[in-house]
């Protein structure tokens, strides 16, 4: 919930160092995690659904947990941090799938701001999300669903990728 950016990446030399600052004061930075859970009782790839959440604040939109890094935090632990905070899900609850992270990058009231994705799965699909004030709704829906809620083409195009991602693993066992 912090709007701090942290650094993207380490710098090594003066002008790295100048350009990392000024990179740091013009972006917004934010980490998170697409969720998903899988259905025991619908045959694959029909079971899988997506965790969204929307805002509670501006204009309601939609999206996976994520939030905002704060100085000097990495960013896997912001992802952690936010998605607790969220939606109620640590690492007890979640498990993270190797190979998968998605950068976006996009504008907010004039600034750059980039989103990085890690992918994890509810080890229990029972479990339930706590929200925060942030949120006033969540949903778990498929990937039609997902795309139409997150009205964004580079989510929707992120949530499509993580479908396939996870049919072409499925398809390798
Ligand atoms: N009252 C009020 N308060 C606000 C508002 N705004 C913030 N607060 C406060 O900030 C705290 C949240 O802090 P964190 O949780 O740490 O951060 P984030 O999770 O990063 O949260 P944000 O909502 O700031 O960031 P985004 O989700 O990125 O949305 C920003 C804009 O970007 C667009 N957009 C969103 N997603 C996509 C996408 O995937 N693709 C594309 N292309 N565009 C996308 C969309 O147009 C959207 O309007 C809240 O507690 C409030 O206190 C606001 O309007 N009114």
């Amino acid at each position: 919930m912090s709007f701090y950016s942290a650094p993207a990446v380490a710098a090594n030399s003066v002008s790295d160092i100048i350009e990392q600052s000024y990179f740091d004061i013009m972006t917004l930075r934010a980490c998170g995690f697409i969720i998903f859970r899988r259905l025991a009782q619908r045959p694959s790839p029909d079971n899988i659904e997506y965790l969204l959440l929307q805002t509670s604040y501006g204009e309601h939109h939609w999206t996976p947990p994520k939030g905002h890094v704060d100085p000097g935090e990495d960013d896997l632990t912001t992802a952690w941090r936010e998605t607790q905070e969220e939606a109620g899900l640590g690492e007890k609850h979640l498990r993270v799938v190797d190979g998968f992270l998605q950068r976006l990058h996009y504008q907010v009231r004039g600034k750059e701001k980039e989103v990085l994705y890690w992918l994890a799965e509810l080890r229990d699909p029972g479990i339930k999300v706590r929200l925060s004030a942030e949120h006033q709704d969540y949903r778990w829906v498929k990937l039609d669903e997902a795309c139409r809620l997150a009205k964004y083409t580079d989510l929707q195009d992120t949530l499509k990728k993580v479908q396939h991602f996870l049919e072409k693993a499925e398809k390798k066992q």
